[in-house]
Formats: C-alpha cells, sequence, structure tokens
C-alpha cells in the first residue's frame, strides 16, 4: 500500500482493504460483485491522492477487475429478468426454489424446456441411452423392467436420474399412462453446468438423492415378505 496524506488517505485507504475483505466473506455472487466493484472504486479514489502522484498501475489493473465483475453482473441481471415461472411451475419447482437463486434457477432451465406427454410415450427406454433428467410435474407414468411394472410415478419424481449420475443406460422402461407434464434438462447440458456452478450442482444431486431415497422406501414397502423365506438370511453358495 502507498502512504497517502491526511486523514482521507488514512480513512479511504483503509475502507477500501475492508470492503474488499469483506466481499471474500461473501458467498452469494451477486453481493460479491457488488461490494468487490465498491470495495476496487476506492482503491482508485485512494491511488488517486497517493502523494507522489496517482498509481497509474493499480488504477488501470483496478479498472480492468471493475470491466469483468460489471459484466458478470450484467449477465446475472440478465438471467435473473429472464426467468419468468407461471405460478404451477413455481410448485412443481419449490424444491429447487428454495435452494438457488433466480439466475441459477435460470440458467438451469436454460439446458431444456416444459414439454407435455401423451399417454403411450416412452419416456425411457431399458437399455438405451438417456438424453434428459425429467421431472415430473403433473401426470403419471409407469416403470417397467422386463415387462414387469415396477412402480407407478407422478409429480415430483425424477425418471433418468440413474442415467445422469452415472452415465450409464436407462435401468428400467418408462411409460406415460396419464398426460404428463414435465420439464426434461439435457443431460449434457445439465453435466456442463453442474461443473461450472458449485451450488447448482449440489442442489440437483440433492434433490436426486431425496428422490432415490424416496423410491427406494417405496420398492421397500412395496416388497411382501415370504413366509417361508422370512428371517432367513442367505449365506455364501
Ligand atoms: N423401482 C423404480 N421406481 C421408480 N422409478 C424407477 C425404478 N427403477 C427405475 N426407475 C426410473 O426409471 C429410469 C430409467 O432411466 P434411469 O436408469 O436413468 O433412471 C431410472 C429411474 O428414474
Amino acid at each position: 500500500m502507498h502512504e497517502s496524506s491526511g486523514y482521507f488517505g488514512l480513512i479511504v485507504g483503509n475502507l477500501t482493504y475492508i470492503v474488499v475483505g469483506i466481499s471474500w466473506l461473501l458467498t452469494n455472487i451477486m453481493w460479491l460483485r457488488i461490494v468487490a466493484v465498491i470495495g476496487l472504486c476506492l482503491e482508485i479514489t485512494y491511488m488517486s491522492q497517493q502523494p507522489g502522484g496517482p498509481v497509474w498501475t493499480t488504477m488501470g489493473w483496478d479498472t480492468v477487475f471493475i470491466t469483468i465483475n460489471l459484466v458478470q453482473l450484467a449477465i446475472l441481471v440478465r438471467d435473473r429478468l429472464s426467468l419468468k415461472l407461471t405460478k404451477e411451475e413455481r410448485v412443481y419447482l419449490a424444491p429447487v426454489l428454495e435452494r438457488l437463486d433466480k439466475a441459477q434457477i435460470a440458467r438451469m432451465l436454460r439446458t431444456g424446456g416444459w414439454k407435455t406427454l401423451e399417454p403411450g410415450t416412452m419416456i425411457t427406454r431399458e437399455g438405451d441411452p438417456v438424453a434428459d433428467l425429467t421431472l415430473i410435474c403433473a401426470g403419471r407414468a409407469e416403470v417397467k423392467v422386463h415387462d414387469a411394472i415396477l412402480a407407478h410415478v407422478g409429480p415430483g419424481v425424477f425418471i433418468g436420474e440413474i442415467a445422469f449420475t452415472t452415465g450409464r443406460p436407462a435401468t428400467a422402461s418408462v411409460m406415460v399412462t396419464e398426460t404428463v407434464r414435465i420439464l426434461a434438462l439435457d443431460q449434457a447440458k445439465l453435466r456442463q453446468l453442474c461443473k461450472q456452478d458449485q451450488q447448482i450442482a449440489s442442489a440437483i444431486y440433492a434433490l436426486i438423492g431425496g428422490g432415490l431415497a424416496d423410491k427406494m422406501h417405496a420398492s421397500n414397502e412395496r416388497m411382501q415378505p415370504s413366509p417361508a423365506g422370512a428371517g432367513e438370511a442367505t449365506g455364501p453358495g
């Protein structure tokens, strides 16, 4: 830090580094950038008041950093403003809305879109690659493995989450039985987004994890213990 004469320099100089320090404590990227810009503006003021004359190198780089942050802020604001959800979509996305800010939700939604599928439409086919991570928002579908019905699924359930997390083909065939409204997110684009934004990744994986736990619970509930085999441990051989 260069010496600056008088109280003005002392106050602005310390304020600069306090504000920059505060920006490092923030986890909300929008506020982090806003506070960083304020800190950088204060630094320019401080550096312009140095006794030996303005410190152009620091002021020049501060201007570059301010520009980078302002461009990123403009992108964040654009993303936030682009998020238009109907009341119905808000209800379906409630668990996601709780975890992410508007800009992140808008970015996530740009990886796919809303669709309506009629009965008989296949969402996944057992053994085939799965293109989308699908969230069922309304309607019902049937989950089959080797032609045996495993489950009936409805609103709030993900389809294709196993392929999304493992990269493997579909573990089951899922067919629409009652017209469904779905949010279909392109798996490749969503994976890319998860790499770029850890908060989005952790929100999506938390939802998938919760959904898989519910599916396992439902599947355990459906299992009828056979009286003959009940309580028997299965040993090797
Ligand atoms: N037992 C089950 N209960 C509910 N859904 C299932 C079950 N087994 C498979 N699925 C769904 O069917 C999908 C087929 O594609 P995935 O394997 O990617 O992900 C699978 C799950 O979303």
